[in-house]
């Protein structure tokens, strides 16, 4: 160490201030069993001595720090085993002897206050460049530290007592002795002094404390498919379960008001955190604790799925499982929309004009056609089921009892307000017509501006067709309402025959008439 100075005062500081940066020089990076000459005698930079003795004399600094001392009396011993600092362990007796050393008198710091170091080493060595302003050309080599990110890697604090329990290299380059820095937290100065670098984050060796959770399983959705009768039930109780710190709702979510709920489910409104979108997420109402529940839930979203976009469906986005306690929750992601006309017609009793209802007649005739030509039918086509979208469309969703054309499934009864008379007979060849005749029943409720019956003998009438005559409505759309609700399932147009009747040709698609209320 090469130190000038006078003996100014004012400048005492400074010196110190270079003295521990050069101090830092020697200890990272070489040698340094330090002489100092200093008022005409000569000490030697030493540990204090080890407890007990380390009580006496100050031997720490004030942050709890062993610190330095000159002890002129021990010149002539040989150094101590170690030098403790801040956690560092500094091997002293693989120090050069003192005959190797060049050490540069200091005529300016008070003997008190020389080497009173309580500097983070390992910290001043990484600065060491910056903070060294010795004349003298550093002799350090420059060991290059890989970036890292502490604790990257579970297990990690058990790799580096690994690494740092394996024997002190010897000492030659200054380059890291490791196996590259994947692998080394350890290095070594030109000195033989060892200090640890903060751990190098490398993939834990021990895998099965960490092996992944069992994969979910992948279902095959047997509306794409076909319809193959066995594939149609695959969620069972037997599935791996593992109970989830917080519900995937709310991490990828945030959630809002309730805005509907109904014999099965809840639905809330929610924006997706990442992209700012809200959209309808509809929950179970209660944990699924039977197969049967989850495999009805299932379908609905394989169906709903299957249908694909179409600008008079509820889109679907994406469903998801998650265990609970008590069984499983079950969320589908869905296109957010306005109230249902179902809730609309409870709310506001406007009456509907003719051409808003054949602006809706022929949205969800189109709804239909897309779903039919799918090879599937809804089968629960009514009021509280179709929705204003935000885009001004109305939309058909609810696809809970979707099932395929043509499937040999088992039928679920829809709502009975609205389900054709062979349907109640048992009838099942001929499904997407009795999607018909719901519209139909939907359209003439909405028009007579009452509910319909669930039983009795206005019930019985309107499954033989036999409709009210409405006196604010024109026969031409009477008449299509008839043929929608006729008692003969071959006998009511299919939606794509819907589509070109003359009444839905020549009216212009009432999209602006949609009524909105607020969400
Ligand atoms: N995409 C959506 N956008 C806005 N509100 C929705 C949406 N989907 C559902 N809702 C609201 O949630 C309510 C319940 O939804 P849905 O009818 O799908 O539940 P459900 O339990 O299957 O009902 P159901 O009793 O007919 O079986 C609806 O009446 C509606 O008010």
């Amino acid at each position: 160490m090469n130190v000038e100075a006078s003996q100014d005062g004012s400048q005492r500081g400074q010196l110190l201030f270079r003295r521990t940066s050069a101090a830092c020089n020697m200890l990272s990076d070489k040698l340094q069993h330090v002489r100092i000459h200093s008022e005409g005698s000569t000490s030697q930079l030493c540990a204090p001595p080890p407890p007990p003795g380390a009580a006496a004399a100050g031997a720490m600094s004030q942050d709890g720090g062993p610190q330095l001392q000159r002890d002129p009396s021990i010149l002539s011993q040989q150094p101590s085993q170690q030098l403790l600092m801040r956690g560092l362990t500094i091997d002293t007796t693989r120090y050069p002897s003192q005959s190797d050393m060049a050490c540069t008198p200091d005529y300016a710091t008070p003997v008190e206050q020389q080497f009173h170091v309580d500097y983070d080493i390992g910290a001043a060595c990484q600065n060491e460049d910056q903070e060294s302003r010795s004349p003298a050309k550093s002799p350090v080599r420059h060991i290059k530290r890989p970036r890292h990110a502490a604790g990257a890697w579970p297990g990690l604090e058990e790799r580096e007592s690994e690494v740092n329990s394996q024997p002190s290299q010897s000492q030659s380059s200054g380059r890291s002795q490791g196996d590259g820095p994947s692998t080394s937290s350890k290095q070594q100065t030109q000195s033989g002094c060892t200090f640890s670098l903060p751990p190098v984050a490398v993939p834990p060796r021990n895998k099965s404390r960490f092996a992944r959770p069992h994969s979910p399983a992948t279902f095959k959705n047997p509306f794409l498919t076909g319809g193959d009768p066995d594939q149609q039930h695959c969620i069972n109780s037997s599935m791996p379960k593992q109970l989830p710190l917080v519900s995937s709702l709310h991490i990828k979510f945030k959630v809002h008001k309730e805005i509907g709920s109904g014999s099965f489910s809840r639905v809330v409104r929610a924006t997706h955190r990442l992209s700012g979108l809200d959209y309808a997420i509809k929950r179970c109402r209660d944990a699924l604790r039977r197969d049967s529940d989850r495999n009805r839930w299932l379908q609905e979203v394989q169906a709903h799925a299957a249908v694909g976009a179409h600008p008079n469906v509820v889109q679907y986005f994406d469903a998801w499982a998650e265990p609970d306690m008590e069984g499983d929750m079950m969320y589908i992601q869905l296109e957010l929309c306005q109230e249902s006309l179902g809730s609309m017609v409870a709310t506001t009793k406007d009456p509907w004009r003719e051409l808003e209802l054949i602006g809706l007649m022929k949205q969800m005739a189109s709804a239909l056609a897309h779903i039919h030509a799918k090879g599937m039918v809804h089968l629960d086509v009514k009021p509280d089921n179709i929705y204003s979208g935000l885009d001004g469309a109305y939309k058909l969703g609810d696809f809970g009892m979707a099932t395929l054309k043509h499937g040999h499934w088992h039928v679920e009864e829809g709502d009975a307000r609205y389900l054709s008379g062979e349907l109640l007979q048992g009838r099942t060849s001929a499904l997407d017509k009795a999607d018909i005749f719901a519209l139909g029943a939907s359209l003439y409720e909405l028009a007579s501006g009452s509910e319909l019956p669930k039983s009795g003998p206005v019930y019985q009438r309107l499954r033989q067709g036999k409709i009210t005559m409405l006196p604010t409505f024109t026969t031409q759309f009477l008449n299509v309402i008839k043929t929608l609700m006729h008692e003969d399932p071959a006998q009511r147009p299919s939606a794509e025959a819907i589509l070109k009747l003359p009444l839905c040709c020549k009216a212009q698609l009432p999209m602006a008439s949609v009524r909105r209320t607020s969400v």
